[in-house]
């Protein structure tokens, strides 16, 4: 990979506060940079970004948004060449008060003879238009005509491309500060903004892309550091880690040794997707514990594990795992899927033990109540805990939902339990007990169904199982699969649509996905930011 590429990926993988994006362009400046030039090569990218998907004659007439500030500098920059590049340029400025340098651009720009308007209706009609009103500035809610005149905007059908952030949105928690544009696409200027990757700010900011303007990795590291750092999972994991390195000369139990306990006469389904999802990880082997009525389905189901069957009580649960089984003997230990809250004395078995641990569903139901999190973090061994919403409300009850702050959720709930705490939702959220925390930021709603999440239990664990064996670091396999099995539930949708992705076909897409990502020698071969 050459330099240019390993920088890419280290950018991409950044997400900052508004305060640390003000920190580094500070750096910037600082060093010498004039504003007006970082504001003219900004602009410059966007503008070339823009003419390559919109060319002319598809379109002709743009309407530009102009703020008071610097993100409506950049929208004038912006406009001053579709104008010299041949498009009907029309501006939409709300506020005659602005920033000096973005006064500047505007006289230049009407110079021109470039027509400006205070009303949003000359520009209804425009193929496409350009959001620069606000961008990281935005510091209250959007009120008046200009909320009128993005209101209105929103009505209408054509593209909308949004300069660093969809208006209107706040950079840090995506939240809409009384209303906000609904862009087509949003070019997220330099470092990605942490605002874009809440739930609740999707449907505001489209395909998000980021344009780079060759910041200094040294002035981002200098203000980041290794503080509580936020990262995006980006196909960069897959250069890293997949598939998971193996010399020549090994054998299965060198390959890691997987302990799935799941499933109940309830929920039989929920064990053979977690088994899918561990074979697919490539573990070495797998042992399956499932209650004994249960087992004659999953040999014949997974015929490559090791299925045990476990004393199971009246309504069909494991009531304990056999003395056949020592726990002490697996490189990990999967626990949860569809074993209902009347197993609670297994996993009350795994959590006294000191192996690595993976939980999910009931066994965390169970985890929440019997309310042990607190001791949780005594656990010596590797710990992650993997519930959506629902399971980290039970679990963390004192720590705010996703709906309030997605990285504060899952870093305090990290830090109250010594775990990995992996908040599934449509930006899946990793907190480590660092206090680093992975956001997912590219999935598909296609994921939204019974099962997926089994499917990701036993991939996450597979691939734990794997590294513990293999001595490899643990952590970054749990943003790995995370990754996976979303680019796979991705690639099914686009084969079979968003409603063709059952938990069975998603755990098969996994394999198929892998090799678009990676080849022979873990060398990149498509890179996506
Ligand atoms: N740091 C740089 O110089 C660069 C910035 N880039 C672009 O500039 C914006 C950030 O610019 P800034 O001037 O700080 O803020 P905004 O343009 O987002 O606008 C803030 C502006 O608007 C006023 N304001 C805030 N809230 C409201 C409101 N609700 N109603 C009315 N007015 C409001 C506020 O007082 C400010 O004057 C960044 O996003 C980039 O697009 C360059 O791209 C790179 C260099
Ligand atoms: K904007």
């Amino acid at each position: 990979m050459t330099l240019q590429q390993n920088r890419q990926h280290q950018i991409h993988q950044f997400i900052v506060t508004s305060a640390q994006m003000s920190a580094i362009e500070g750096r910037i400046f600082a060093a010498g940079m004039p504003v007006a030039a970082l504001m003219e090569k900004v602009a410059q990218a966007i503008f070339k970004r823009l003419v390559a998907l919109y060319p002319r004659p598809r379109v002709r007439r743009v309407g530009v948004l102009v703020g008071p500030g610097h993100n409506g500098g950049d929208a004038l920059v912006v406009a001053r060449e579709l104008h010299f590049a041949g498009y009907e340029v029309l501006i939409y400025r709300p506020l005659s008060k602005c920033k000096e340098l973005t006064g500047k651009h505007g006289e230049y720009v009407a110079s021109l003879g470039v027509e400006f308007f205070e009303e949003i209706e000359p520009l209804l009609d425009c193929d496409l238009i350009v959001d620069g009103l606000f961008g990281v500035g935005l510091e209250r809610s959007i009120s008046g005509k200009i909320a009128q005149g993005i209101d209105r905007l929103n009505e209408q059908s054509q593209p909308v491309i949004s300069i660093d952030l969809p208006s209107g949105l706040h950079t840090d928690t995506g939240a809409v500060l009384g209303t906000a544009i609904q862009a087509t696409q949003t070019f997220c200027l330099g470092l990605w903004k942490l605002g874009l990757f809440y739930d609740k700010a999707l449907a505001y900011v489209g395909k998000a892309e980021l344009i780079d303007f060759d910041i200094p990795l040294k002035d981002i590291q200098a203000v980041l550091g290794d503080r509580n750092p936020i990262y995006r999972i980006t196909s960069a994991v897959a250069i890293a880690h997949l598939p998971l390195k193996r010399p020549q000369f090994t054998h299965k139990y060198k390959e890691g040794h997987l302990l799935a306990i799941c499933g109940s006469q309830r929920y039989m389904g929920a064990a053979l997707l977690c088994g899918l999802g561990a074979k697919a990880s490539g573990v070495g082997m797998l042992t399956i514990a499932v209650p004994k009525s249960l087992k004659p389905y999953m040999s014949q189901q997974l015929a490559d594990a090791l299925v045990v069957g476990c004393p199971e009580t009246e309504s069909g649960a494991i009531a304990e795992l056999p003395d056949s089984i020592d726990l002490s003997s697996f490189d990990a230990i999967a626990c949860g899927c569809g074993l209902t809250l009347d197993a609670m004395g297994v996993v009350q078995a795994v959590l006294e033990s000191d192996r690595p641990l993976i939980l999910d569903a009931d066994g965390l139901n169970a985890l929440a109540q019997l309310g042990t999190i607190p001791t949780l973090s005594q656990r010596e061994a590797f710990t992650l805990l993997t519930p959506h919403p629902g399971e980290f409300k039970r679990l963390f009850p004192d720590v705010q939902g996703e709906a309030e702050d997605l990285v504060r959720a899952v870093r305090r709930a990290s830090e109250q339990s010594g775990a990995v705490v992996m908040l599934k939702q449509a930006r899946t959220a990793i907190g480590y007990p660092d206090g680093s925390v992975w956001i997912n930021p590219e999935s598909t709603p296609a994921l939204a169904r019974g099962g997926s999440g089994d499917v990701l239990t036993g991939l996450s664990s597979g691939l734990i199982a794997q590294a513990i064996a293999r001595k490899l670091p643990v952590e970054p396999l749990v943003q790995t699969a995370v990754w996976w099995h979303a680019q796979a539930a991705i690639s099914a949708a686009g084969v079979r649509t968003e409603l063709g992705v059952d938990a069975v076909t998603l755990s098969d897409y996994l394999l198929k996905v892998l090799p678009q990502f990676v080849r022979s020698g873990n060398q990149l071969e498509k890179s996506s930011g």
